[in-house]
């Protein structure tokens, strides 16, 4: 694979190999990195750009370091695409699995993100991941807005299936209402009574991903606080997740669990200069 040559080299003379490991959870896909000497240069948003590109890159909806935390199994430092960051739940899961790899953990773990702390626990090829309480829901206008550790507004449709999820998206992601940070977009349309399909414009990537982590736990709360429910089965066009949760009188959500599979795809060595 042949790089341009990167523009803004950090300094002239600048050369780096990265062993990276790609991972995806529901077909959210991710570069992993074992950065727990702290090489990587993660203020260079370039790097990582360069990095997740489909094209110019290895090509992923984000990018994950694994470091160490004082306190903590691990830390997990999460990119998007485009070099922002925010709390990622098919990524934390996928972090899980691959410090499980790595032989930082065995089958439970306890590790630091963008949102504090969280507990995980490997069973398989899945991941139990423990989420942050969320205090509330919201509404917005006629939808519903909920924070899981990254900003999530969630609309009902007809048919999502066939829903122009790229197009909507885009126009409530950069709306005057969540300016200037944004927002993902999740659309649902309920399956059953215990299940939905969710597909998610996400922040960030700025497209359709296959699945989104704290998207679907978004939309799971939301449709288990109309239904009395405290676990929903959630259908994406990646694969399928489970959220599990406690509503509390107070209207908060807690023991929020994000259940699903996290797979190392492939190995990989890539020269960056
Ligand atoms: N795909 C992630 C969400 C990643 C962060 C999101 N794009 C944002 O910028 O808030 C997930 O699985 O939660």
């Amino acid at each position: 694979m042949v790089f341009e040559k990167r523009k803004n080299l950090p300094q002239q003379g600048f050369h780096m190999e990265i062993t990276f490991y790609k991972y995806q959870g529901t077909g959210n896909d991710f570069v992993m990195i074992d950065d727990r000497s702290e090489a990587f240069p993660e203020r260079d948003l370039a790097l990582v750009q360069r990095l997740c590109d489909r094209r110019f890159g290895i090509g992923a909806d984000g990018l994950i370091l694994i470091r160490n935390k004082q306190g903590y199994d691990f830390e997990m430092i999460y990119f998007n695409a485009d070099g922002s960051q925010s709390m990622c739940g098919n990524g934390a899961r996928c972090a899980v699995a691959f410090s499980k790899f790595l032989g930082i953990i065995d089958q439970r773990t306890s590790f630091w993100a963008i949102d504090g702390a969280h507990d995980a626990r490997v069973a398989g090829d899945w991941v139990e991941l423990g989420m942050r309480d969320v205090l509330s829901l919201s509404n917005a206008g006629v939808d519903f807005f909920v924070n899981t550790g990254s900003p999530h507004h969630v609309r009902y449709v007809e048919n999502v299936a066939d829903y122009p999820v790229f197009e909507e998206g885009r126009k409530i992601r950069f709306s005057s209402e969540y300016a200037p940070g944004g927002t993902n977009v999740n659309f649902i349309t309920p399956l059953s009574e215990d299940e939905l399909y969710v597909r998610t414009y996400e922040r960030g990537v700025e497209n359709e991903t296959l699945s989104c982590g704290t998207g679907v736990t978004a939309c799971a709360l939301v449709y288990g606080f109309q239904n009395q429910l405290n676990e929903v089965n959630i259908k994406t066009p990646g694969g399928n997740l489970r959220v599990r949760f406690t509503k509390a009188a107070d209207g908060s959500f807690t023991d929020i669990l994000l259940i699903g599979p996290a797979e190392q795809v492939f190995e990989g060595k890539i020269s960056v200069q």
